[in-house]
């Protein structure tokens, strides 16, 4: 797999292939056991310094600040030194066919092997005991040795008459994830995870009132795609990272994940969207990155107080400087920036909301399309969905500044539950123990 350049292309999965030590090495080629030592570079998010000095005061209180800071070390983390759950625990999935190659290598087995068990696992093995084309010594030795295929159990689904489906997954540490399938006739789109939670605790999200666990490894963001292919009976043509989690707080993860649902499932860049709510110093790093992903920005306010009412992490993150990041990110890729605002009503769907957000964005040198979501209901909030009218209102006044905009369509299931609300509700209760398939 070609690796991305730039500073986000760091070798980024949890634990891979490169990590394995085989059960018997082959004694005739006298090889000892190959780590990869996994360095970053100048740390992932070298600088997440506040922007602004009064980040302890108001809203974001020292514990979102812990908070956001654990998830930025556990991205690193996931990087340098591994999780401790995952330590010794190889998947086949989220490994590149180079490293797998080189496993392969290490067990005296012909390198054409590795493409057998990264095929095995891509065509729905979910045990490395179940990928027949090899030899099946080999396949003991790989499970003795730890060696996973890195699906993960599929806990509970719901599905919509309008076809939308979602599915809760089991994490071997018996975390739950959600992920929701959406076709429509000419397309499947996964909305994926990319963290147990979030730590931004965004005010009308579901997924920022159930706290932060922690980040996904690639594996786990691949097969949630896997799952729903497989679970509706299609191939998958668009994956959003719209799911739990703020993907450039895991970022080395997410750019694993894109690469391996590029080049292993099959899914072209320009049909990928990474949606983020902001994080400092992420936004360039992507753009310098090869990733052709779409970029997507939660806005949700055409001002840096009402965002920040929204948003407590907007505090370390001026508008100003998101927008300034977004002007680089499209000069340095030539591609539009699709801002989101979720539309709350009373909140931000006024009309000289709408007024604000335009000039806001004609102001600056960047191509942009803006994306409404009405706010679908959560638990225990207060916020409103807005009307249809209100809607569309705020729809026209975008247009008539000359802005191209959408309006995203609410699926049935979406305005049952949010997104993060199905898992929460699972999540309260005992789940079973559960041991990643062999
Ligand atoms: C769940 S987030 C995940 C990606 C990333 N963390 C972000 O905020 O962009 C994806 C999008 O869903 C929106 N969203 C979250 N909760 C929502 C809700 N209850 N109704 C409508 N949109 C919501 C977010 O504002 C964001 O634009
Ligand atoms: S909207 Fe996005 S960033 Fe905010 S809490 Fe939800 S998942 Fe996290």
């Amino acid at each position: 797999m070609a690796a991305a350049t730039g500073p986000v292309a760091a070798p980024a999965a949890a634990v891979t292939a490169a990590d394995a030590v085989p059960h018997q090495q082959p004694q005739e080629q006298g090889q000892q056991p190959q780590h990869e030592r996994v360095v970053l570079p100048e740390a992932v998010y070298p600088t997440f310094v506040p922007r602004n000095p009064g980040i302890l005061d108001g809203q974001w209180n020292a514990r979102d600040e812990v908070m956001v800071r654990r998830a930025l070390r556990d991205a690193a983390e996931v990087v340098a030194q591994k999780s401790q759950s995952e330590r010794g625990s190889i998947t086949i999935l989220g490994s590149e066919l180079t490293e797998l190659e080189d496993l392969a290598e290490r067990y005296g087995q012909p390198r054409f092997r590795a493409k057998q068990l990264l095929e095995g696992v891509l065509k729905g093995a979910h045990s490395v005991e179940e990928i027949t084309a090899i030899p099946k010594s080999w396949r003991a030795q790989l499970l003795a040795d730890g060696v996973r295929s890195g699906r993960s159990r599929l806990h509970h689904s719901v599905g919509d008459e309008d076809g939308t489906r979602k599915f809760l997954l089991q994490l071997h540490d018996g975390r739950i994830v959600e992920t929701v399938g959406i076709p429509t006739e000419d397309r499947l789109t996964v909305c994926v995870s990319s963290q147990v939670g979030c730590p931004m605790r965004c005010t009308f999200c579901a997924t920022g009132k159930g706290g932060f666990a922690r980040n996904l490894a690639p594996h786990e963001i691949l097969d949630q795609v896997l799952t729903v292919q497989e679970q509706l009976g299609r191939r998958v043509s668009n994956v959003v990272f719209m799911g739990m989690g703020e993907p450039l707080l895991n970022l080395p993860a997410v750019v694993r994940a894109y690469q391996g649902l590029n080049q292993q499932v099959g899914i072209g860049g320009a049909f990928i969207t990474i949606s983020t709510v902001g994080v400092p110093n992420a936004i360039p790093r992507l753009a310098a990155s090869s990733l052709k992903a779409t970029l997507a920005v939660s806005l949700h306010a055409p001002n840096q107080a009402l965002r920040e009412r929204l948003i407590p992490s907007a505090k370390a993150y001026p508008l100003e400087a998101l927008i300034q990041d977004c002007v680089t990110y499209y000069r340095i890729t030539g591609r539009r920036v699709t801002f989101e605002y979720t539309l709350l009503s009373g909140v931000n769907d006024e009309l000289e909301h709408a007024r604000e957000l335009t000039a806001l964005l004609r102001r600056h040198d960047l191509m942009s399309h803006v994306n409404i979501i009405p706010w679908n209901p959560v638990d225990e909030s207060e916020f409103v969905r807005p009307s249809r009218n209100r809607v569309f209102a705020f729809r026209r006044a975008v247009e008539a500044a000359g802005l191209a905009c959408t309006v995203r369509e609410t699926r049935g299931l979406e305005a049952a539950a949010a997104c993060g609300q199905l898992r929460n509700r699972f999540q309260k209760q005992p789940l079973p123990d559960f041991q990643e398939p062999m």
